[in-house]
């Protein structure tokens, strides 16, 4: 059997969700369904996901929210009106969404999470019921009664481990079983959300839980590309990968497979095939448990960036020597309860990368008056735009002169690298520039590497 995430692209109109009927009805078995909250229809639309967010701002903040609800209201009624549904399921869509204005939550925290589930939830009620009435079998599943259960913060939540044995209970077959991406509850009954993208993770864990055969992930673009196609133009496609270069890659920016949706499909060991809802013949990309051919003609699967990092740059003479120095930044960073993300290190200098979306100013003040006061360093400096280009393939370990064509690639185009790290991972080069120099050095690196629309048979 075959579990089928599309995401919120393929489900931003009645148009789209048409086209991921004709999709299900086209193998039987394609028995498990995730669906995401309806996407953008057009660039500089509003997903619907931050318009509960939206709205669960207006909420905490008193504020008139009826606009907001009518237009996520709105969404939902244009798909239930392509499909001439019955009026029932668009009034229980709607009882549903207007009473969260007035339900208690524990927490801010924890009612930005449940307002966010709704796009994914609302949506799996609705798509259930326009399978039904296309004469599919099909049921909405409940993430709570299923048993996905998790743990960690309300809106980053965990997947715990007996999510599979309570999955293991349950049967597809012929009526397909329509589950909300996106959340599941704690054992102590609270919804948590996973971090953004994360309808991927749950269709993951569904693969695993299923012990699926396929997972296919269906997006808005023929497969995934060696570069981000809003970077470099018409890239090569990626026919076939393996695990780790997709997790390099969706960490680094690769933002059309979530960074922690692959873990369970390791886990499965449950190959994951992402394909295109607009053009479903296409084979899109394979992405399997191992994959790799020497093709010394390129050695490259894909090159990845993304601005969300910043640094802290630490100097100090006889480093090198000194016992304890970087007890003390890690005690310093626990205190404030801060993960790095990475932290390359010279004789007298260390850089700490950060994951800049998870900080706010006052942390960073704060932390940078710590580490100045605890540490003395001879010379300290926060690195606010600093942007992570991350060279992947498996062949890279295999062909000494690549990182020497990476590296000529940026100088030869006057790119400064702050920082290079290869060999921690065998199968990628981690570059650290400026942010405004990413696009410009992805492009050099791309070019280097692959001729234009070029695709990458590694196999
Ligand atoms: N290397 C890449 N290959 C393919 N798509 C990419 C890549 N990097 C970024 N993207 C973007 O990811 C988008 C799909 O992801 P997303 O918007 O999350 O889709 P969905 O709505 O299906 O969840 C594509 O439209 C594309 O612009
Ligand atoms: N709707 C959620 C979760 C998700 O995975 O969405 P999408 O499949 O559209 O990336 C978000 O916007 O984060």
């Amino acid at each position: 059997m075959k579990v089928v995430k599309f995401g919120g692209s393929s489900l931003a109109t009645g148009q789209q969700v048409n086209k991921v009927v004709n999709i299900i009805k086209a193998d039987p078995d394609r028995q498990v369904i995730v669906t995401s909250a309806p996407g953008k229809r057009f660039k500089g639309d509003t997903k619907v996901t931050d318009l509960l967010i939206q709205y669960a701002t207006q909420v905490q903040q008193q504020t008139d929210y009826q606009p907001t609800v009518q237009a996520i209201l709105a969404r939902y009624q244009a798909i239930s009106d392509y499909f001439e549904l019955p009026a029932d399921t668009l009034n229980q869509i709607q009882a549903k969404l207007t009473g969260l204005a007035t339900t208690t939550f524990t927490d801010a925290d924890h009612q930005l999470a449940a307002f966010k589930a709704h796009g994914e939830w609302l949506n799996a009620i609705l798509i259930a019921a326009v399978l039904t009435h296309q004469g599919i079998s099909a049921k909405f599943m409940d993430p709570k009664t299923a048993g996905i259960r998790v743990s960690g913060q309300p809106n980053d939540a965990d997947i715990l481990p007996e999510t599979y044995t309570n999955l293991a209970q349950l049967h597809a077959g012929d009526t397909r079983l329509v589950f909300p991406g996106f959340f599941g509850y704690t054992p102590q009954g609270s919804l948590f959300t996973f971090a953004r993208g994360g309808s991927d993770i749950t269709g993951a864990i569904l693969s695993r839980g299923f012990s699926a055969d396929l997972y296919e992930n269906f997006t808005d673009v023929d497969a995934i590309y060696a570069a981000n196609n809003h970077v470099v133009d018409h890239p090569a496609i990626i026919q076939k990968m393996s695990y780790r270069e997709m997790r390099e890659l969706s960490y680094a920016g690769f933002s059309v497979f979530q960074d922690e949706a692959i873990i369970p499909a390791v886990q499965g060991q449950v190959p994951v095939n992402v394909k295109n809802t607009n053009n479903p013949e296409a084979p899109g990309t394979l992405i399997v448990p191992s994959q790799f051919v020497f093709n010394p003609a390129c050695p490259i699967t894909g090159i990845a960036s993304s601005n969300r990092f910043s640094a802290l740059y630490l100097h100090r003479y006889l480093l090198n020597k000194e016992v304890g120095f970087t007890l003390k930044l890690l005690e310093i960073f626990q205190r404030y309860n801060i993960s790095y993300e990475h932290m390359p290190s010279g004789i007298d200098d260390l850089t700490i990368i950060f994951d800049r979306s998870k900080l706010d100013e006052a942390t960073i003040k704060h932390l940078c008056a710590d580490v100045r006061k605890t540490l003395a360093p001879d010379y300290m400096e926060w690195i606010d735009d600093y942007a992570i280009i991350m060279v992947v393939g498996e062949g890279i370990a295999h062909n000494v002169d690549t990182i020497g064509k990476v590296i000529d690639s940026l100088t030869e185009n006057n790119i400064a690298i702050h920082m290079i790290n290869q060999g921690a991972s065998r199968i990628s080069i981690m570059l650290g520039v400026q942010a405004g120099d990413a696009d410009n050095a992805v492009r050099q690196i791309y070019q280097t590497f692959f001729q234009p629309s070029e695709v990458t048979t590694h196999d």
